[in-house]
């Protein structure tokens, strides 16, 4: 496996290679992330081969000011021996200033998408996500790029980006890898303490919960105390936000008619955990 330690670097080995698929992450690799890999080499394979990068870059302009960049998890060494065995043949690792040139002053922005749920939350977490993975694009020049259904909202935004700038970029969509008790696999999940993470997997039991109610065919606001009742049964968790949203476009709903997604938001200490399940209601089916 090739480690790029800069930008010229990645263009190096990259100029000598056919189709390529990018798997953009910030380090501290779980099974999550291996379930990326795994997705982006089916991708290559069925596409007649290729060659995968992943990417490890702890991006300091999607954190706010009070967030945790400095406490994010960081474990290069463990990173790369997860890649190498799961089959990844290049790994890019650069240093904040190769990809941050003093004097830069252009972003990329998803206007609309990027102002509502967690970017209300984290403002300008979506605006260092488009521009950093726009500036991965562009050194890497893949062909694919993986990300997870976990960050559903992250998704959506790289989607608008890629039809709104025409790049071409195969955006893969991969499901979220769990724990065997129901919690989204995430490197923030290394910060929980005992307590935190033995309430952590209500937010998977309260999207159950809901997802049934959808099927059900339950109004929105008996689905919303539904989820916040289930919250409440561990004291640890403190609800940020709960949202159920149009699956597709992520719009605001008055009635769910069509395919939803609901959005969970939930602090344990001083962790902020997020999680999504998209619910179909009756007779509806799944098409997406
Ligand atoms: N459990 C998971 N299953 C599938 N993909 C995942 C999972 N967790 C993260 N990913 C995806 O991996 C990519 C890199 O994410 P990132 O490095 O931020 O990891 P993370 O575990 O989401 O970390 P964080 O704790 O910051 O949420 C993203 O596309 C993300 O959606
Ligand atoms: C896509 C990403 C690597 C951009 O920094 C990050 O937001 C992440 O890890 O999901
Ligand atoms: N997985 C999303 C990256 C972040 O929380 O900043």
């Amino acid at each position: 496996m090739q480690i790029c330690r800069d930008k010229q670097a990645m263009r190096d080995w990259r100029g000598g290679q056919g189709r390529v698929a990018l798997v953009p992450t910030m380090g501290a690799l779980h099974d999550g992330h291996l379930s990326l890999v795994a997705h982006a080499r089916r991708w290559l394979d069925a596409q007649g081969g290729g060659r995968i990068v992943t990417s490890i870059f702890v991006n300091p302009t999607q954190f706010g000011p009070s967030e945790d960049l400095a406490t994010y998890p960081r474990d290069e060494e463990n990173d790369i021996a997860l890649l190498r065995r799961a089959g990844c043949d290049a790994v890019f690792l650069p240093a904040v200033a190769d990809i941050y040139r003093p004097g830069a002053q252009t972003v990329v922005e998803v206007t609309g998408l990027s102002r509502m749920l967690m970017g209300r939350l984290r403002p300008g977490h979506f605006r260092g996500v488009a521009t950093v993975v726009t500036k991965l694009f562009n050194i890497v020049r893949p062909d694919a790029a993986a990300f997870g259904e976990k960050d559903y909202q992250q998704l959506a935004v790289i989607r608008q980006m890629v039809a709104d700038l025409d790049v071409s970029v195969e955006i893969l969509a991969v499901p979220t890898m769990r724990e065997a008790d129901g919690l989204a696999m995430s490197s923030r999940n290394r910060r929980l303490s005992p307590a935190e993470r033995a309430a952590a997997p209500v937010l998977n039991r309260a999207l159950d919960r809901a997802a049934q109610m959808v099927a059900e065919g339950a109004g929105l606001s008996a689905i919303r105390a539904e989820l916040r009742r289930v919250i409440a049964t561990e004291p640890l968790a403190q609800v940020r936000s709960i949202d159920i949203r149009d699956a597709d476009d992520l719009s605001r709903i008055a009635i769910i008619q069509a395919p939803v997604v609901i959005l969970l938001a939930v602090r344990l200490g001083e962790v902020l955990l997020i999680d999504q399940r998209v619910a179909h209601p009756k007779g509806v089916p799944d098409v997406r």
